[in-house]
């Protein structure tokens, strides 16, 4: 699966402010033609504040608690807009919080978005070491045993196995996959085709609107053994209860395919050698549980006097048009950046529908943000340099594409950087071991529910 990470050779000068949804995906074709080469698909979710706002409205805990492991059941689809900043877990919390009469209510569902939180202090910690075996399999196979390219029929749909082509076919149509299917492609593709996860891993990051590499690449490691303690795996009959059966009734290998047999069966086909650690070549290095003590903030947020003329990066782990960013400085000029080479980077390749996606959160920023297409750092310091900005301000994020970016501008264009965070899901600043969620958990839960003091 090699790409150029060349920028593409036509000069189309990217613009915003579209009259409706045709306009700007005629006018991303044209930015994006090898992009659009790749796949035409758009999602049905909606970029933006606005659609963020109207899925929020219409969550329910309790609901959610009692279905969410069915494929029909009340899940929120608010991954892409959490994902992209234009929702802040403390937002949804809150929400939550509010339509319950006691927070026990809402637990189940707060204990999710935890998961994410949890990830993302994990990605933190890791930068892109999210890319590596956390820790050797578990399943009694070292990773030389796992193929390192996801095979073409999977991706295509065409494994003659009517679920797993369906889910692979709603990710390339929808970018969204409820987390059950996510689960069960992830443990297909891993443990009965031996595929290493990193593969599935690029291909959901090209696919999925709220891809990021925390919670997905994670989420896979989780799955294949190598940040767990076991693999996961499933048979038919969980497959067949959770979808009411949808698949299966209709699938030629009815009564006959992999996912038959009972959890004992399957783990002794699938690990004959047991369940145990493969001779790995990752090591657990301590960076998550020996110490949890707190990261220190990463730049500080001096008290920079606010008449200042700054510049805004508006970058894409924030675009929200109510982000801190945006409140602090409701008229500096703001830069969003097409990035070629990152949207065609081979290992996380970003889809037309993602594409189309981000253009829809962009188009509802304020309207001091100009979008423009290139290096970000270069255009960045130019920027800087055109709107006699005394720093550059952006949204806080654990990215380090973004801090590398950051970084870059701060010594070429030789001015300070403000980073601005917003209400953090969890008040609370001590340390916190991030080896297990478990260990995690116990922590933050008193924080995450509300009840362990500080502003929720
Ligand atoms: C193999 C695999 C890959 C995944 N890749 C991604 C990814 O790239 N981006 C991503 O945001 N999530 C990913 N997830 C986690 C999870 O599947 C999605 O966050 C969730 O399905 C999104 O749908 P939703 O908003 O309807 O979730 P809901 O069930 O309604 O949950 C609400 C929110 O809680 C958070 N959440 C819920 N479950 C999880 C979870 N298991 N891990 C992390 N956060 C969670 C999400 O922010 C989600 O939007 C992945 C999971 C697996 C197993």
């Amino acid at each position: 699966m090699s790409r150029s990470t060349e920028p593409p050779s036509n000069d189309v000068v990217p613009r915003r402010g579209f009259a409706n949804r045709s306009e700007l995906i005629e006018h991303l074709s044209a930015l994006h033609p090898d992009i659009i080469a790749r796949g035409r698909q758009v999602s049905p979710i909606r970029g933006g504040r606005a659609a963020a706002l109207e899925a929020l409205q219409g969550i329910d805990p309790p609901r959610y608690e009692r279905t969410r492991n069915y494929l029909d059941g009340a899940v929120t689809r608010l991954s892409p807009y959490l994902r992209h900043g234009v929702l802040t877990l403390a937002e949804v919390r809150n929400h939550a919080l509010k339509l319950v009469k006691h927070p026990v209510e809402a637990a189940k569902f707060i204990n999710e978005l935890g998961w994410r939180d949890y990830w993302q202090r994990v990605y933190e910690r890791l930068g892109d070491g999210v890319w590596r075996d956390r820790e050797p399999y578990k399943t009694g196979y070292s990773a030389r045993r796992y193929a390192a390219e996801l095979p073409q029929e999977i991706a295509e749909g065409q494994t003659g196995m009517a679920c797993m082509d369906e889910f692979a076919r709603e990710l390339r149509d929808t970018g969204y996959l409820h987390n059950h299917a996510r689960m069960w492609l992830a443990a297909y593709v891993v443990h009965w085709r031996q595929v290493r996860w990193q593969a599935g891993a690029t291909w959901f990051l090209e696919h999925l609107l709220d891809g990021d590499p925390a919670s997905n690449n994670l989420s896979w490691q989780w799955v294949a053994s190598t940040f767990s303690h076991k693999p996961y795996v499933f048979n038919r009959e969980n497959l067949e209860k959770y979808t009411g059966g949808r698949y299966c009734r209709s699938c030629p290998l009815k009564g006959r395919c992999d996912l038959e047999g009972s959890y004992d069966q399957l783990e002794q086909r699938l690990f004959p050698h047991g369940l145990r650690a493969g001779d790995g070549s990752a090591e657990d290095d301590g960076v998550l549980g020996r110490n949890g003590d707190p990261i220190a903030p990463r730049k500080i947020n001096s008290p920079f006097p606010k008449s200042d003329s700054v510049l805004i990066w508006a970058h894409e782990d924030a675009l929200n048009p109510q982000a801190e960013v945006f409140r602090s400085y409701p008229n500096a000029p703001a830069l969003f950046v097409w990035d070629d080479s990152h949207l065609r980077n081979p290992r996380a390749p970003y889809s037309f529908k993602r594409v189309v996606f981000l253009a829809e959160c962009v188009e509802e920023l304020p309207a001091t943000v100009e979008v423009a297409r290139g290096e970000p750092s270069t255009l960045l310091v130019q920027a800087i340099a055109r709107v006699g900005a005394k720093r550059l301000v952006a949204a806080d994020s654990v990215n380090p594409r973004v801090h590398a970016i950051l970084n870059q501008v701060e010594k070429l264009a030789r001015v300070p950087i403000e980073l601005l965070s917003e209400q953090p899901f969890l008040p609370y600043n001590g340390p916190i071991d991030l080896k297990r969620f478990s260990r995690y958990w116990r922590v933050a839960e008193r924080y995450a529910m509300g009840m362990g003091g500080g502003r929720v």
